[in-house]
This record gives C-alpha cells, structure tokens and sequence, in this order.
C-alpha cells in the first residue's frame, strides 16, 4: 500500500523513549503511519532479509517455516477488488501423521465498519449492513471456506457507549431476521457460519443478551452462546444492555471439527479460554469490537497465549471504523464528552497451538482473512509439550473451591522479620 499523504507531517513528539515523529500515532482515519498494518509498514520499510527475520520473530514458525500464503480463485478476488475489503489467505501445517489423514478445514474471518451513518432509519442501517456483508460472504463462498465468522454485533453499530436504550431495537430473536439471512448462504455455500448478534429472548421476558448463533452447513441452528464476561472499562457500557451469559462454555461439534466461541471481553479472562479447551474445542473463535487507545497492545498477545496454553486454534476478529452517535455522552473520567468510542482497530488473525500466528488484516479496511488449518496440529501440541497433562487442575480445583468460600484467606507465609522493628 502506498503511504497516504495523511501521515506526510514530520512534527515531533517528545517521549521518554526520546522524540518520536508525530505520523508514529495511527492517523484518525485508522491507518498506522499510512499503511493498512504493522506488517505492511515493516514490509515496506525493511529490507527483505531483515523483514524475513522480524517476520520469524513476531509471527513465529509453523513446522518450522514461515506460513504460505494460498492462492484464491478469481471469482473472490474480484469481489474483493469491487467492493473494496481487503482479502488474505494462509496455510498452517501439521506434521505428517502415520496413523491418521490430515484433517484441514478452511476457516474465514469477516471484519467491517458499519454502512450507513448511526443517524439512519434503524432498518436502513440494518439491511445496509447485510448488503455490505453479502459480497465478503460470498466471496468465502467462492474459497471454498468450511466455517465462517462474524464481528461481534455485525447487524448494528456497537452503540453501547451511548447508555441510550433505543439501541435495543437492534435485538433478534435467535430465529430473527438475520440467521435467516446467513442460513441461506450457510445452506448455499455449505459452510458452517457463526453469527454474534444482540439476542432477544423472548421466551424469557425479551431478556437481552450478547449472543453467537452457530448456523450449521445445512442451514440448520445448532446452538447459540451468550457472552459470560461483561466489560465495565472505558466507554464499554454493556452491562448497561445485557446480561453475563448462561450458556456455559459449550463446544459445537460440526461437519468440520469442534468450535466455540469467546465473545470479546472473554479473552481476557484465561479461565474462559481453559473451559472451552477442557470441552475439546479444536478452534474458538474471539468476535469482538475494540478500540486502539484501550486494548491494542493487549490484542496480538491473548488470543494467541490462549491458542498455546490450550492447544487450538484461535480466529480474532475486531470490527473496523469510527462509529459517530447522535448524542454525545462522557466516560465518567471527568474528560469532555464525545460522540465516539475511538477507532475500532480491525486488525483480525488466526492463531495457531504452535504459537503461529498469520499477519492481521488492515487496521481500517472491511477484511476477509482465509486460513487453512490442519486440525491434527492441536494433537501434536498436546504431545510435545503436554500441557493438558501437566496442568495440576487438582490444586487450581482446591484454590477456587476456597476462594469462593466467604471465609477464605489468602495463603500468605509473611517473613517473620517484616514487622519487627529494627533495634
Ligand atoms: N465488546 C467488548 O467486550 N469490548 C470490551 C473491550 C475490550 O475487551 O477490549
């Protein structure tokens, strides 16, 4: 990508770590210093060797090379270049096995910004959405992609910074209108689709709740989970709309392996990642809505402990965008209110239990990234390294049995030095 003349300025900032050139700070229209992506900046300004060897670092190896990329059929590129969405694809490998065939399914990850302006007629934002999203769809349909995930709350702006409860509108039943939408693409492409949306539960009193539908390749709804960690940070109001799921941590066994889903806030919780790997998750799936200022640095490096720590893989998504809301509101921070949470950041990749991961689509670009992934790799991990084996969840058991008790005490063995006074 050529450098955009948004990020030309040469201003300096002083930091502690010395100045810093002003273009250093990713620009309001979501690029970083001009390009879509820390991997095409480090692309485009190192050399090719160097950039071979800081790709090695950051994005590690898989069996032991860097990741192929994959050639996609034309049909998809083309709707990639009509439409405007960036388009990637990889390959994770798995080491030959003498007992068992491969296991690859191909797996893609859908990001965008919302398509009309918070301030439209609800439906029209709704079904701009769906007509924005049914291009990037179908072009995971033309790839042959197995399993395919949406961000978070694909079918409205993410409008729980407002407070405001007419956002509410924007809740399906799990049978609404939008699974209808994406039971036919499931059916017509004969791919699995996990869809997060806001969920009304009408059976329960028009509960809400933060849901992921999980559409089956047949068109079929398989099951649903509901978010189990509600954020209270920043202008993440959602406690505001919904509940902590009830849901458990459910593993949806499909024609294509074991998946589940981590909504958002869930992955910074490692207990989380754990209980989807205990119920023998072989991929879950982390659809989310975050920005830079919050989360940024923490974004490339918990989805991909948790890939290690449990042995699977991990698909990351993040929405793109800056979304403006009609009334401005505060974050109880004393700064002046805003009409924005800031920059969704996109930035979504996979990641693999060999602790691999692909580079990250665009930080402000609609985006499918495609991956291949050999599903033998979770075995192999769990062999080499033995983590599940090795765990003690034994003594974690105990612990959390007595941490939940009202009586519990930390257990502290204070030096017998520290409070005596010295004579
Ligand atoms: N949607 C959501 O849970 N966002 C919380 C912010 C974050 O976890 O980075």
């Amino acid at each position: 990508m050529e450098k955009s003349s948004a990020s030309a300025s040469e201003d300096k900032i002083e930091t502690q770590n010395g100045p810093i050139p002003q273009q250093s700070k990713a620009s309001s229209d979501g690029c970083i210093c001009g390009y879509d992506s820390l991997h095409q900046l480090l692309k485009a300004n190192l050399e090719p060797h160097l950039f071979q060897e800081v790709n090695r670092l950051l994005l590690g190896l898989n069996c032991g090379r860097g990741l192929e990329t994959i050639a996609l059929p034309e049909s998809a590129k083309s709707l990639s270049s009509q439409h405007n969405f960036d388009l990637q694809a990889f390959h994770f490998h798995a080491d030959k096995e003498l007992l068992r065939e491969p296991r690859i399914v191909r797996v893609g990850l859908i990001q965008n910004s919302i398509a009309l302006q918070t301030t439209a007629p609800f439906l029209d934002q709704k079904r701009a959405i769906f007509e924005k999203l049914k291009p990037i769809i179908d072009a995971a349909g033309a790839s042959g992609v197995n399993i395919l995930c949406l961000q978070e709350a694909w079918t409205m702006p993410f409008a729980f910074c407002t407070r405001e409860k007419r956002w509410c509108e924007f809740a399906e039943p799990v049978q609404g209108e939008s699974t209808k939408f994406l039971q036919e693409l499931a059916q017509k492409y004969n791919m699995v689709i996990i869809s997060p949306i806001l969920e009304r539960d009408v059976n329960h009193g028009e509960t809400l709740w933060n849901t992921a539908v999980i559409i089956g390749n047949h068109g079929n709804i398989i099951g649903k989970h509901r978010k189990n960690h509600i954020p209270r940070v920043g202008d993440f109001n959602e406690s505001t709309y919904y509940m902590e799921g009830n849901t458990g941590h459910p593993v949806f066994e499909t024609t294509y392996g074991k998946i589940a889903v981590n909504i958002c806030y869930g992955r910074h919780h490692p207990l989380n990642w754990l209980a989807f790997g205990l119920n023998g998750a072989e991929i879950v799936f982390n659809p989310s809505a975050t920005v830079g200022e919050l989360s940024e640095p923490m974004w490339p490096i918990e989805a991909r402990n948790a890939a290690i720590a449990n042995s699977y893989f991990v698909g990351s998504i993040n929405r793109v965008g800056t979304e403006i809301f009609p009334n401005p509101f505060t974050s109880g921070d004393g700064k002046p209110q805003h009409a924005d949470f800031g920059h969704f950041y996109g930035s979504s990749h996979f990641s693999a239990p060999d602790a691999s991961c692909t580079p990250s689509l665009s930080r402000h670009r609609d985006g499918l990234l495609i991956s291949d992934m050999d599903l033998n790799l979770c075995r192999q991990l769990k062999d080499k390294w033995g983590f599940r084996m090795t765990a003690r969840y034994e003594l974690y058991a105990d612990l959390l049995a007595n941490y939940l008790k009202p009586d519990f005490e930390p257990q502290i063995i204070s030096d017998p030095l520290l409070h005596k006074k010295s004579s």
